[in-house]
């Protein structure tokens, strides 16, 4: 890992420092995708199994999970794996039913009632990874919220392995949480089909779920066109920042940084840290620790674009994790919550020693669809309102029209919009001439 000194620094080689690992492909990845999208669109099926032999190197026979292929995932599977996806629904469905937004009812003047009521999307497309691992995990993180929120379709695709199968435990964990329909798709090809629909995939409203480079720029490029889908964010490959201080336990923060190192090579981890100390002890014990972790290869194309950078306080951190905007961020400082209220943008943050980045991905009950990249300065992680329209009514009687009537009248007036005004004024006549 590069080590740096963040008051050493200029302001170039500070955008530097922070950079993302460069998509030096961008050109030829658009291009490819935009290829991707037109074909699915144009072939359907076809294109579809077409697409998944040349990238997934498998020949799909039907691209839907069906009913025999459920059956013999369940049974396949440890209890004891069962058990912990059952326990880890559970606690993320105790915190997402809890933070679920509630409908509102205000007063806002004498006659004037003002609500949102929340409505759920009708069909959304959920995209659970499997390229590099797969991960059941994100198939609880998308489908608990898609059920609270009570979506009438919920569609998941997930890539295929080379036998033409995908990996049981996604499709347990898929179940689980009530998804409608599995297919057995992966990459742009899958976001595409759900985006447009195809003779087996139905057409989607809304896409979720991370993935890699080709899924998350498939997202993306869905998401600007009137005809694809509305997607959740963009959330790529993974990342995670480390705070810590002199007094951290140098092994747990190695620990942490190659948990999100070993998701794929365009991974990134950085450490700040004021402890010249800390910093030396963590660099040795990442590469110790790295030398035993079976993806050490993915973890070192990772670790070339990570960083150690020594800063002057733990305030400082704060404000350059502000500006770096991690998906995770882990507070591993004597006290946590004091630094808690600098925090402006994260996706998710741990707090203290106890805390490693792998509980929110698994069980603590919080999701880890979350936004990379820099995302997280204006978007948040998945949520159960992800899935959820607010609708406003409002509801105006006699009094409370001439209450707000005027006040209307008097914007429409300078906005030199008369029907709008005559909308109200009208009414207000009308209702002089009943009193
Ligand atoms: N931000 C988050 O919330 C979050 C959560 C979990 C995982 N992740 C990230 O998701 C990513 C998962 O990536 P993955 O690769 O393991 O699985 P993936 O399922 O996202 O991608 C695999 C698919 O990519 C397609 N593909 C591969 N090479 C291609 C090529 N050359 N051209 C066109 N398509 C190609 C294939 O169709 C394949 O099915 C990782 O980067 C991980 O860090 C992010
Ligand atoms: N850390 C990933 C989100 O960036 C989520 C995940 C799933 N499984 C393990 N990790
Ligand atoms: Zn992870």
């Amino acid at each position: 890992m590069k080590r740096l000194d963040w008051n050493a620094l200029d302001e170039t080689a500070r955008l530097e420092a922070l950079a993302r690992p460069a998509q030096s492909r961008a050109d030829e990845l658009r291009r490819g995708v935009e290829q991707i999208i037109a074909t699915v669109r144009e072939g359907g099926d076809t294109a579809l199994r077409e697409l998944s032999a040349k990238y997934d190197r498998c020949a799909l026979q039907a691209i839907a999970v069906d009913e025999t292929e459920f059956a013999a995932a369940e049974a396949s599977l440890d209890p004891a794996l069962k058990a912990a996806i059952r326990e880890a629904a559970a606690r993320i469905e105790a915190f997402h039913r809890a933070a679920a937004l509630q409908p509102v009812a205000v007063d806002t003047a004498p006659g004037v009632r003002v609500e949102r009521m929340l409505r759920p999307i009708g069909r959304v497309g959920l995209y659970v990874p499997a390229g590099s691992a797969p991960l059941p995990s994100t198939a609880l993180m998308l489908g608990v919220p898609a059920h609270i929120a009570g979506c009438r379709e919920v569609v998941l695709c997930s890539p295929a392995r080379a036998d033409g199968r995908c990996d049981e435990a996604v499709l347990y964990a898929a179940r689980l949480t009530g998804v409608h329909k599995v297919f057995k798709l992966g990459g742009a090809q899958a976001i595409a089909a759900m985006a447009y629909g195809t003779e087996s995939v139905p057409k989607c409203d809304k896409l979720f779920g991370p993935g890699n480079a080709w899924v998350t720029e498939g997202k993306l490029q869905v998401s600007s066109d009137p005809e694809g889908a509305a997607i959740d964010m963009p959330a790529g490959p993974s990342e995670v920042l480390v705070i810590a201080d002199a007094g951290a336990n140098p092994v747990f923060v190695a620990a942490d940084l190659l948990s999100q190192a070993e998701h794929g090579p365009d991974s990134q981890v950085i450490l700040l840290s004021p402890s010249a100390g800390l910093l030396d002890q963590a660099a040795a014990e990442v590469e110790r620790q790295c030398a035993e972790l079976p993806r050490g290869a993915i973890v070192n194309q990772a670790l070339a674009q990570s960083r150690l950078i020594a800063v002057d306080s733990l305030a400082q951190a704060v404000e350059v994790s502000n500006r770096y905007a991690p998906e995770h961020l882990i507070l591993q400082v004597a006290a946590p919550r004091a630094l808690l209220d600098g925090v402006e943008s994260a996706g998710s943050v741990f707090l203290g020693q106890w805390a490693p980045e792998s509980v929110g991905d698994y069980c603590s009950g919080s999701n880890h669809v979350l936004p990379t990249y820099g995302y997280a300065r204006s978007y948040s992680g998945v949520s159960v309102a992800s899935y959820q329209k607010q609708i406003s009514v409002q509801e105006v009687s006699e009094e409370g029209l001439r209450n707000i009537g005027p006040c209307t009248a008097t914007l429409a007036a300078a906005e030199q919009l008369e029907a709008h005004r005559r909308a109200v004024t009208l009414r207000l006549a009308t209702l002089e001439s009943l009193s």
